[in-house]
């Protein structure tokens, strides 16, 4: 039985701050400085409070890759063409995406899912949660409906459910949508109040006219829509995709399970946007991995209020940008449990007058 979105972002906890506190204690113990292992300490802390554990356990990790096909390009907003879709989603199930590549080196699970592809697609490894094919342009109308919103949202919800129930705890969003930079600018636009100009990239690498274009498509899919930028759900559905909805959804259930959600670039991070304005508590379960090139990441970023972890110049989603970041999550855990004491090790501690 589907709950409502209201009834799940009720449920969803605040960080377990004894954990936290726990976990900074035993971190101040270990033979450094305090606070010298930076990022990694702050991670660790955050682990502690997600799961409720000093020490965590994440168990195994996978990249969610949500896919759907946008409505707008027929408007010209894309380097590639949308058949580009489909294509990639191929590729990933046989493995040879760049995701796949950098979750193989990290031991990670590639999760393919086509919550909104205009093809047919088949794959024994595809997870085929198809909630329409593509979204409508949505220069025109709205892109989904609000019962297509939801429907995606509950998608990624019951994901998570799943993958959590096979032993996953740690999660990364991925997605792959010719046209998703149009709507993550689009719903960053709406739910920050960034000016267009500000807020839309080049995606896959469209020229200066393009980008003048594109940034003149978001406008008028503002107008012609009129989304309540006091209601996220209004918002996704006239302006967002269903690979996002999807992923606002992983999220929400990452959080609501109390499992550590990695955000990767420009489109996961818009979805992260909505996650954090239908549930605030949620933006509590994120890791934000890089500093995507696409313009308007930062500001995305600081809308939700959390910071990356790494800055290299990377802009091609998938997850690709929140694998990477997997190996540092786990050093973080690793540094908790594997690192000597002040007192095991006989070093000296400073005194409490640093001497
Ligand atoms: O994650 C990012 O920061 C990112 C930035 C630019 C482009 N992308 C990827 O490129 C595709 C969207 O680009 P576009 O130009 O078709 O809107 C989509 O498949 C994304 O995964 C991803
Ligand atoms: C080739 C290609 C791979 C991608 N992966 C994510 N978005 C993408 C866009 C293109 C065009």
């Amino acid at each position: 039985m589907k709950q409502s979105l209201d009834t799940i972002a009720r449920q969803i906890q605040a960080l377990d701050q004894a954990a936290v506190e726990a976990a900074g204690r035993h971190l101040d113990q270990l033979t450094k400085p305090p606070g010298s292992l930076g990022k990694l300490e702050h991670i660790a802390k955050q682990l502690a409070g997600i799961t409720g554990q000093t020490i965590p356990e994440l168990g195994k990790k996978a990249v969610i890759v949500m896919a759907g096909d946008h409505g707008v390009c027929e408007e010209g907003i894309s380097a590639f063409p949308a058949e580009v879709t489909p294509q990639m989603v191929l590729n990933f199930l046989n493995g040879g995406a760049a995701v796949n590549v950098l979750a193989r080196q990290t031991g990670a699970d590639v999760v393919c899912v086509d919550i909104g592809v205009n093809a047919e697609l088949e794959h024994p490894q595809l997870v085929a949660r198809k909630v329409r094919k593509g979204t409508r342009n949505m220069m025109r109308e709205a892109a989904m409906t609000e019962r297509e919103a939801l429907d995606a949202i509950h998608v990624g919800i019951r994901l998570v459910e799943e993958l959590v129930r096979e032993g996953c705890g740690l999660f990364a969003t991925g997605e792959m949508g010719i046209g998703n930079t149009t709507a993550s600018s689009a719903l960053l636009v709406v739910l920050t109040g960034t000016e267009a100009a500000d807020a839309v990239g080049r995606g896959t690498g469209i020229d200066s006219d393009k980008l003048l274009h594109k940034q003149s498509v978001i406008e008028r899919a503002i107008a012609v829509n009129k989304p309540d930028p006091s209601n996220p759900i209004d918002v996704l559905a006239k302006l967002g995709g269903l690979e996002i909805a999807g992923l606002t959804g992983v999220i929400l259930g990452a959080a609501l399970h109390r499992r550590p959600v990695v955000i990767d670039g420009f489109i996961s991070s818009a979805a992260a946007l909505v996650a954090s304005r239908i549930a605030p508590q949620s933006a509590s379960y994120m890791i934000a991995s890089h500093l995507s090139q696409e313009r308007g990441h930062a500001r995305l970023l600081e809308a939700i209020g959390i910071s990356p972890m790494l800055s290299m110049d990377m802009r091609l989603g998938e997850g690709t940008g929140a694998v990477l970041a997997f190996p540092l999550i786990e050093a973080s855990v690793n540094v908790m449990k594997e690192m000597a004491t002040f007192a095991s090790a006989g070093v000296s501690q400073s005194g409490p007058d640093g001497l």
